[in-house]
Order: C-alpha cells, then structure tokens, then sequence
C-alpha cells in the first residue's frame, strides 16, 4: 500500500486536529504516519509517496519565531511556541532522487476574511525544492486565533484528505 507522511505544526491545537482528520481521509487509501513538526525527518524516507503539510496561517503567511511566541502570549502550547516551524522544515526537508508529491492545507480566521496562507505559502516553497504539487493549498477556518474550529471542517478534512488519497 501507499504510503503518505503528514507534517503538522499546530500552537492551539486546531491545525492538529485537521491533520489527524485529513489523515483519516487518507487512509481509505494509503498508509499514514502524523507527526508534529518538530519531531519531523530531516530526510523523507524512500517509502513516503505523498507528502502532506499544515500549519496556521500567522501574518498572512506561514509562521515565524516572532508570530509563535506571539502565539505563545496569547495562550499557546509554551514548547510549541518556542520550537521550530513549518517554514523552517520545509526550507530544509529533503528526499531522494524520486520526490514525493506534496499537498498543503492550512488554518486561518474565517472572519475578517484576511489575504494570505500558510498553506500556499509552504506549497510555493515545497515546489520550488522540486516537489510536485498534487492539488492546491486548501484552507481550513477556526472561528478565533485559539479556534475553535468552525463546524463542519473536520468533515471537510476528511473529504479532502481521501481526494488527496485518490488523485
Ligand atoms: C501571531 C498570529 C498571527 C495570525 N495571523 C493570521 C492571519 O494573518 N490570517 C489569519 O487568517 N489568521 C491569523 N491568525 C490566526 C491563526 O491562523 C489561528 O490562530 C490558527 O489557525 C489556529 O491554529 P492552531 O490552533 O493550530 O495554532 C494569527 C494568529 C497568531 C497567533
């Protein structure tokens, strides 16, 4: 079977929980691991056909160690908000010569509606390094900074992690 490696960075909980349900999605067809990202490999193993990262959208892009500890003021996990992010991973992730391809999602206020995404921020970098894109960023709404999730998204996840799965 498959095999698909999701990364995570979450500093409420919210982008965690749309990653363990976008990962659900992607069982209906393949084999998941889910790991936050600081406890990421540095090196994609030779068995990761798809990767799939997530991070909340900080600053109308993908985080920094200022934004986290921001993040961290306002009531974030303290060794989230002072470890490493998405941005930082996906600068320096690496595979073989047969690279995997990658899908991005991200988490963000629905209202205001504000411009700007984690998620296609990290899908710009990812291709960049030479990684395929296998669909577009896809947006997930909390319905604060510390969420909670809008109704309905953990579903949507879901959906879209078996898309993912299936493409
Ligand atoms: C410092 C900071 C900056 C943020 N900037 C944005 C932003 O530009 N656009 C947006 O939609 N949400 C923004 N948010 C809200 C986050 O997207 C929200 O906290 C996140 O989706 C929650 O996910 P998490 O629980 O996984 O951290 C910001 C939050 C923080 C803490």
């Amino acid at each position: 079977m498959k095999h698909a490696l999701v990364v995570f960075e979450s500093m409420f909980g919210n982008t965690e929980k749309i990653a363990e349900a976008v990962a659900d999605g992607l069982r209906t067809a393949m084999t998941v691991d889910v790991v936050e990202v600081g406890s990421a490999p540095a090196v994609l193993g030779a068995d990761v056909e798809l990767l799939v990262v997530g991070g909340p959208t900080h600053a109308f892009g993908l985080s920094r160690p200022s934004t986290r500890a921001d993040a961290g003021k306002q009531g974030a996990d303290a060794k989230r908000a002072s470890g490493t992010g998405l941005r930082e991973w996906v600068d320096q992730v690496s595979a073989g010569a047969a690279r995997p391809a990658v899908a991005a999602f991200d988490t963000k206020v629905r209202r205001p509606r504000l411009p700007g995404s984690a998620a296609r921020a990290a899908l710009h970098r990812l291709r960049r390094a030479g990684f395929p894109a296998r669909t577009s960023a896809q947006n997930f709404y909390v319905g604060g900074t510390p969420g909670p999730l809008v109704e309905g998204e953990l579903d949507r996840a879901r959906q879209w992690g078996a898309r993912c799965a299936a493409q």
